[in-house]
């Protein structure tokens, strides 16, 4: 039995700068890994099925898993003769903006590489995780990196320095696709993203704060109100930096202190349906 840790990541910036002709979005955002983790483990089968494990009940135990069609992915193109047993412990609230199916797919792609010995290199693994979803190359290194393209072409930057990350998730789920969807280049806010590389270039943790920009934000806040008043109480209650991840709903503040952030973690407890404190991942 082998294990994988799938990190779940924020978005520091996402900026869009077209619509392409293939229908996604040509994207240009930072990202990070953050210690809120799924924990996955891989054992071979006698048989050639792939079975998945999970207790949670908003994910699908069959082929819609991103677990599943990574697992299958790998044994159809190397032809392996076994299948696999992939148990998953959730902790990754579900279509949060964290992308939790897409890592849970990257550690997928890991794991079935170690567990069968195929010493794919991680640049051959994210090639493969790119036809599962856009952020699944990123979520196959993690750390934290400029992804471009649709979200699978990745440049590692220097990592975020240390801090707290507070997470606010409310209740609703959010699609990607209808989000995306929505998007209006005429109202648009862009990011500062060069400015953002060069504070974690500095590794100055305030100018970075200052730089954080998600242009889907307005876009969901419109559709989920209680996404701005939870970033207004995490503002009040001294975050340093305050934005939505990804498409939505979470947000999350990040922290220099960790005293700061719980007194930002029990603002928002009883206030909004998941909170978690946890670190950023180096
Ligand atoms: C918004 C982001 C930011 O990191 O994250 P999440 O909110 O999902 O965590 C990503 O761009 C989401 O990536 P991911 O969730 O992997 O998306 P995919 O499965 O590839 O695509 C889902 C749908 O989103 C839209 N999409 C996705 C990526 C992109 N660059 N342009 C798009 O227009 C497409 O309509 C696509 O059908
Ligand atoms: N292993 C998985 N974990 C979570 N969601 C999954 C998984 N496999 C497939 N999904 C589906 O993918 C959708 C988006 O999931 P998720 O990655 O958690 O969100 P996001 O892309 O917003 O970060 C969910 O609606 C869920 O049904």
């Amino acid at each position: 039995m082998i294990y994988e840790k799938a990190p779940a990541k924020i978005n520091l910036t996402l900026d869009i700068l077209h619509k392409r002709t293939d229908g996604y979005h040509e994207v240009e955002m930072i990202m990070t890994t953050i210690d809120l983790s799924d924990r996955l483990s891989f054992e071979k089968r006698g048989d050639q099925k792939i079975l998945i494990e999970s207790d949670n009940r908003f994910v699908p135990n069959d082929k819609r898993n991103l677990v599943y069609q990574a697992a299958d992915l790998m044994i159809r193109k190397y032809e392996l003769s076994q299948g696999v047993t992939i148990h998953m412990d959730k902790n990754i609230p579900v279509a949060a903006g964290l992308a939790g199916g897409s890592s849970d797919a990257a550690a997928t792609l890991r794991g079935v590489n170690r567990l069968f010995e195929l010493g794919l290199t991680s640049g051959e693994l994210q090639e493969l995780g790119a036809t599962l979803g856009s952020d699944v190359p990123f979520c196959v290194t993690g750390g934290t990196a400029l992804a471009t393209g649709r979200g699978e072409k990745l440049k590692p930057l220097p990592a975020l320095p240390p801090c707290w990350v507070v997470l606010g998730k409310p209740s609703v789920g959010v699609s990607t696709k209808e989000v995306y969807g929505k998007v209006n280049f005429e109202q648009m806010k862009h990011p500062q993203t060069e400015e953002a590389i060069h504070a974690l270039e500095q590794q100055d943790f305030y100018e970075v704060c200052d730089h954080l920009e998600n242009v889907l934000e307005p876009i969901t806040v419109r559709m989920h109100g209680e996404i701005s008043r939870i970033k207004s109480r995490m503002e009040q209650a001294g975050g340093d930096g305050v934005l939505m991840s990804g498409s939505g709903p979470t947000v999350f503040a990040l922290s220099a202190h960790q005293s700061r952030a719980e007194g930002i973690y029990n603002s928002l407890k009883g206030f909004c349906s998941e909170v978690y404190i946890v670190r950023n991942l180096r």
